[in-house]
């Protein structure tokens, strides 16, 4: 079971400057995967920030198997979670710093989401410290979509795509013990002093108790535009409504028990997050998840998330989306992180392998979640 810090955790690759384009030639795809055919390879190696002798699509999706088995249909990465529906209602608040419609006033967008565990076991045990993903598409007049996809960790552990990758290697568990080997991750962390720091500032952030009451952060620094051009860094984040609680380890219990609850939160009503947009100085790393920008930063309320369905992963919902990070609206485009353009390219990558393979039911299936405990 992947744990915080311990090397799971999903990771990211970058490309600059090239996000309108992109975004252009994705406008009107009818089937929201069909992004995953569209420009895995060439847009990859364009952004010269991974070479074939390093980091290829391929070999990074390669590892994922290495170290969790290969599990036909599912995700790679996230591979247990369930689908789910709702909507977005802008404050307008956004349009201070960005054109992007989804920020404009007024509108309701429709969203399909999934919510996930980190790790590439479609049945992994639930566990209290397992990072938390959300993925989100938004979907926008005139054919626009944004694409996010978050944790419920402050930091990301690795700086670049090919820490990542050697994390993962490191953190693999060893049959005897259950637990990877501690000699592997104590020599990654001496070579990447900037994951040892990433894992404290996520070991202090206090766990709580489920999907419903986690923030979830975009981590990855973008750039908004306004209507002169000016341009912004950006990161965002989704701040629950629902109250938030710290419970102990024993609380943890039951083999699905943090979707359980999630199915049984949305069946008793709505779940809410606020999206904050925080804007970055001069100075802040836009090229590095690992480092959070200064507490003070101003930030935008930008609106609300709603979701009010949870269903079975199934054709056609969220099993069948690729939550790429690079699928952006005008008025929001890449920085420089170089986690962005890999992340990109590998998200391709399982995605269109998991498409050609033959399909088992999810682990978590709604219907049969117990109304209560
Ligand atoms: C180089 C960095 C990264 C790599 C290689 C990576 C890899 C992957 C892969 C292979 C998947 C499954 C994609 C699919 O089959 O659809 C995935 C899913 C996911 N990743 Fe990443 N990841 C990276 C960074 C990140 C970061 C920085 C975040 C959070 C900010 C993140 C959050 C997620 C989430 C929430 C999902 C599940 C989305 C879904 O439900 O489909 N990843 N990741």
């Amino acid at each position: 079971m992947p744990r915080r810090g311990d090397g799971h955790e999903p990771s990211v690759g970058g490309r600059s400057g090239a996000s309108v384009t992109r975004r252009s030639a994705l406008i009107g795809l009818a089937a929201v995967g069909a992004i995953a055919a569209v420009d895995v390879g060439g847009f990859l190696f364009a952004g010269g920030r991974l070479t074939p002798h390093t980091v290829t699509p391929s070999r990074f999706v390669d590892r994922f198997e290495q170290v969790f088995g290969r599990h036909e249909g599912f995700r790679r990465n996230h591979a247990k979670g369930v689908s789910a529906t709702g909507w977005f209602t802008p404050t307008g608040a956004g349009s201070a710093v960005s054109t992007a419609s989804v920020f404009r006033a007024g509108g309701r967008h429709p969203v399909t989401g999934r919510f996930s565990l980190s790790g590439g076991l479609p049945d992994a045990v639930d566990a209290a410290d397992t990072v938390r993903g959300l993925g989100l598409v938004f979907r926008l007049p005139e054919g626009e979509q944004w694409r996010t996809a978050m944790i419920d960790s402050p930091v990301f552990p690795d700086r670049t795509p090919d820490g990542f990758r050697d994390r993962l290697l490191a953190s693999k568990k060893i049959p005897d013990t259950g637990k990877p080997e501690p000699a592997a991750m104590a020599s990654f962390l001496a070579r990447h002093p900037e994951t040892a720091a990433a894992m404290d500032i996520i070991r202090r952030q206090p766990r709580t108790s489920g999907f419903g009451d986690s923030t979830f952060h975009g981590l990855n620094a973008f750039r908004c535009a306004d209507r002169s051009g000016a341009t912004v860094p950006v990161r965002w984040k989704l701040v629950p409504e629902q109250p938030v609680r710290h419970p102990g380890a024993e609380e943890a219990s039951g083999r699905d028990y943090l979707f359980d609850a999630l199915v049984r939160d949305v069946t008793r009503g709505p779940l809410r997050w606020r999206m904050i947009l925080t804007i970055g100085e001069a100075g802040d790393p836009t090229d590095d998840a690992t480092r959070p920008w200064p507490a003070d930063r101003k930030s935008l309320d930008v609106g609300t998330l709603t979701v009010d369905a949870i269903d079975t992963e199934a054709p056609d919902n969220a099993r069948d989306v690729n939550f790429d990070p690079l699928v952006l609206p005008n008025g929001i485009a890449p920085s420089d992180d170089p986690l962005l353009s890999a992340r990109s390219a590998v998200y391709a990558e399982s995605f269109n392998r998991r498409s050609g393979e033959p399909k088992s039911p999810s682990r978590v299936n709604v219907s049969e979640v117990p109304d209560e405990r």
